[in-house]
């Protein structure tokens, strides 16, 4: 069990060319992952996120701040024990990074060879795991016989064979189809799930968020704009870049040029109604509109699980005489969080 602190981290690079101000590719960022925790970091391109992950596991040093993996302090370790350090932290990359020239259990078996693992040893170690991860009948294959989703297995089978207590992963599931994603999701929750492995992932997919993260962190300009519970940030979202990746992955409002053809086609009242977390009686809101004798019909949205709680958003058209539609609107107003669309 490993909790990973990063504590006010900075990276600067070098400008490139002469008098170029330097690059401030991280700035200032503080996260705490608990130990046992599914930590996401999201942001959009050159957010920082990949140059954050480098400092964790030290194969680059940080400018500012602090990292502590464990009670290791990565970032005032010299440069002779930072790969002994590595040992105890396994990454997985979008690309793979395996060797073409070894087969499936001679690329499991490597991180064993460089920790000095005895040789019977390391064959039970490398059966053991890739058995794990269901590529037991692929031990003799070579990695360009595998699909993404195969290599990626291979990634991780690598990533947990000198048993780290935590593992990076960086866009681990951005080259792979949508359901060799989630097979490689599920495979992750059940690393951290059996072996209690804390997980840090970057990434730009909200959907990978929604699936996996106990709790995110999002990232703009090398700055942590905001951090929480994933339940918390994506039910109410504080920043325009939170928000933007909200409503790639959740039920959201209607888009103004769709809210435009939606009214082509409902000419009643459209109004939105958040949900969260059941906060909102279903039943209730229907009779509601009923007993008012305003007619509705759903006409956006769904309701969505967020970290195994339900969030979702609903636009409904309310039909019906003017002044009866006011009233019940009224009456929810109360009750609910529902927003009148103009
Ligand atoms: N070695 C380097 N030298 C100079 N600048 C760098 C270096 N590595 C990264 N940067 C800069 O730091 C910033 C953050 O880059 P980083 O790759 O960490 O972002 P990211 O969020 O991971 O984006 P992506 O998903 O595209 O990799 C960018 O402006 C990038 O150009």
């Amino acid at each position: 069990m490993t909790r990973v602190q990063m504590i006010g981290v900075g990276k600067r690079y070098p400008g490139r060319g002469k008098g170029a101000p330097p690059v401030v590719a991280v700035d200032d960022v503080s996260i705490d992952v608990a130990s046992g925790e599914i930590h996401a970091i999201i942001g959009y391109s050159g957010a920082g996120k990949s140059t954050l992950l480098r400092l964790v596991n030290g194969l680059e040093r940080a400018t500012a701040g602090r990292i502590l993996v464990g009670d290791q302090d990565i970032t005032a370790l010299p440069e002779s024990k930072v790969r002994a350090a590595r040992g105890g932290i396994g990454m997985i990359f979008q690309q793979f990074n395996l060797f073409h020239s070894k087969n499936v259990a001679k690329n499991v078996e490597y991180p064993l060879i460089v920790a000095g693992v005895p040789t019977a040893e390391r064959t039970r170690r490398v059966t053991e795991l890739l058995e794990f991860v269901g590529l037991a009948d692929k031990a003799r294959a070579f990695t360009d016989q595998l699909s993404g989703g195969q290599k990626q297995r291979v990634g991780i089978a690598r990533a947990l064979a000198t048993n780290p207590g935590v593992l990076l992963a960086d866009e681990a599931t951005s080259a792979l189809d949508p359901e060799t994603s989630q097979e490689v999701l599920a495979l992750l929750k059940q690393v951290n799930a059996e072996f209690g492995i804390t997980i840090v992932l970057i990434t730009h997919e909200m959907e990978v968020v929604r699936e996996i993260a106990d709790r995110v962190t999002v990232m703009d300009g090398g700055r942590a704009v905001e951090q929480g519970d994933v339940f918390d940030v994506f039910s109410n979202p504080q920043t325009s870049t939170t928000r933007r990746f909200v409503s790639t992955a959740l039920p959201s409002q209607p888009a103004d040029d769709h809210l435009e053809a939606l009214r082509q086609r409902h000419r009643g009242k459209l109004v939105t109604m958040t949900f969260r977390d059941g906060d909102v009686d279903q039943p209730v809101v229907f009779q509601t509109l009923a007993e008012r004798g305003v007619g509705v019909s759903i006409v956006h949205g769904g309701i969505t699980d967020v970290g195994g709680r339900s969030f979702g958003k609903l636009t409904l058209e309310l039909i019906g005489d003017e002044l009866r539609v006011e009233h019940a609107i009224a009456a929810l107003a109360q009750e609910t969080d529902l927003e009148v669309l103009a």
